[in-house]
């Protein structure tokens, strides 16, 4: 375990894949587990299926090695092949999304079939492998059924997608009903460890064929620390785990990558692992390929500005002139990199990466109430991969108080890829928030 820790923060060895690291288990296993092997290029399903199997062995070895993992061991498996199941079904919505298929909420923001499927198919995946019974698990989700129960279309539709992703034909609409109302516990202090789901975050994203992402996560509700972080990103393709590239265009850089990633070439997304302790690792959605640790890679010189800093695509989800205030005020008098804008917890992922982005800031209207779910996952891979995520002040993010995030944020959130990085960027909050009267 320790040496995984360490290879995670090591940027030297940054690109090696979880097979490389031998742990005990994974020795005994290794008739069955290669590195980096080339797999031909037309795949069937199952044959994809068995080698993503492997990858996740293989992380599991690596990340559970101690017998004392058991349970850990099950409850991460579990977690990566709810997302997985749920970002293939995303995936393959996209694709094809008609403008029925989609509805406003009272809020206006969107929501579509796919939000409600992949709630359910999570719902249903955490109770088939709840230790506890299925009556049991916790989870604080986005969405309720309430505008499924009457039956109709959308209900059908919706349905018919999780009967297809479970593999049950005999899955009833009240079933699928009742699987995405588990989503509505209320989490908090009181009661034992929960999940945290976000379905689709980034649904104006999706519905805008760019980014998106299945966000699972799991709270020690006593501490409010986050022990498992699983992000399912369908539309950023899978690199061996090394940075994007910003030749591919600083400017639309995130509809290039969607564009990659739903080509007829079939380029794999990303799905981000983190468990506490445990380090941050990324692997490609298909399974062609094994989980490389990745650990954020701090400049060598925080003199240098990094290419690009992050926060929403959309406008109305946070101010872009104040965070261009701010990055303005990091780099004191000289150029300020450019923003790089992307949907969804996309951001966290690639913040974690390292190499494109050190810090990622979101200040949301002032009456606005985040919710624990547009967080909770990217918090555990930003922090195990050696970043930093915090309110607008520097304080940690308490997802232990209930569905959403407690009132007083100090403006926004911030995220840094390193301590130092996060500092820097909570000091210039402060001064821009000052020079700016916000
Ligand atoms: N006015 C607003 N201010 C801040 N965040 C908002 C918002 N309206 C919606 N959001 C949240 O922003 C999330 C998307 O995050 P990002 O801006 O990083 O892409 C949405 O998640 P959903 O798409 O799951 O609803 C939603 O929860
Ligand atoms: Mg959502």
């Amino acid at each position: 375990m320790a040496q995984c820790t360490q290879l995670s923060r090591n940027s030297q060895e940054r690109n090696k894949t979880c097979s490389n690291v031998r742990s005990p288990v994974q020795q005994r296993r290794q008739g069955r587990i290669r590195a980096g092997r080339s797999l031909p290029r037309a795949r069937s399903m199952a044959a994809k299926m068995q080698s993503m199997n492997e990858h996740v062995a293989a992380l599991l070895d690596v990340t559970c090695a101690d017998d004392a993992d058991e349970e850990n061991r099950s409850l991460y498996r579990t977690a990566i092949d709810a997302v997985k199941r749920a970002s293939d079904m995303c995936h393959g919505v996209q694709r094809g999304l008609a403008e029925e298929d989609t509805k406003a909420k009272q809020d206006d923001s969107p929501v579509t079939i796919a939000d409600y499927a992949a709630q359910a198919v999570i719902a249903l995946t955490l109770m088939q492998n709840s230790k506890g019974g299925s009556e049991n698990v916790r989870l604080v989700a986005e969405e309720d059924a309430n505008e499924l129960r009457d039956g109709g279309r959308l209900t059908e539709a919706v349905a018919n997608l999780v009967r297809t992703a479970m593999d049950d034909g005999e899955l009833t609409n009240a079933q699928v009903c009742d699987a995405i109302d588990v989503g509505l516990y209320e989490g908090g202090d009181q009661g034992g460890n929960f999940w945290v789901l976000d379905p689709i975050d980034g649904t104006r994203g999706f519905v805008g064929r760019r980014q998106y992402a299945v966000c699972l996560g799991y709270v020690d509700a006593k501490t409010g620390d986050v022990l498992l972080g699983v992000l399912g990103c369908p539309n950023l393709p899978f690199r061996g785990g090394d940075v994007m590239r910003l030749s591919d265009g600083q400017e639309g850089l995130d509809s290039v990558l969607a564009a990659e990633a739903r080509s007829e070439q079939g380029v794999a997304g990303s799905v981000f692992f983190a468990a506490k302790g445990k380090g941050t690792y990324v692997g490609p959605l298909d399974g062609s390929a094994p989980f490389v640790a990745i650990g954020a890679k701090a400049r060598q010189s925080e003199e240098d500005a990094p290419p690009a800093f992050m926060e929403s695509y959309d406008a109305r989800h946070s101010d872009h002139s104040f965070s261009g205030v701010v990055a303005s005020t990091i780099f004191d008098g000289k150029s300020a990199p450019p923003p790089l804008r992307v949907d969804s917890q996309c951001k966290y992922g690639l913040l974690a990466m390292g190499g494109i982005a050190d810090i990622y800031m979101r200040f949301p209207p002032s009456k606005y109430r985040e919710k624990i779910w547009d967080h909770v996952a990217g918090i555990c891979v930003v922090e195990e991969a050696g970043g930093v995520v915090s309110d607008a002040k520097g304080r940690k993010l308490r997802v232990n108080e209930g569905r959403f995030l407690p009132e007083d944020l100090g403006g926004g959130i911030c995220a840094g890829s390193s301590q130092s990085w996060h500092g820097r960027l909570v000091d210039a909050i402060a001064v821009a928030a000052a020079a700016t009267q916000k």
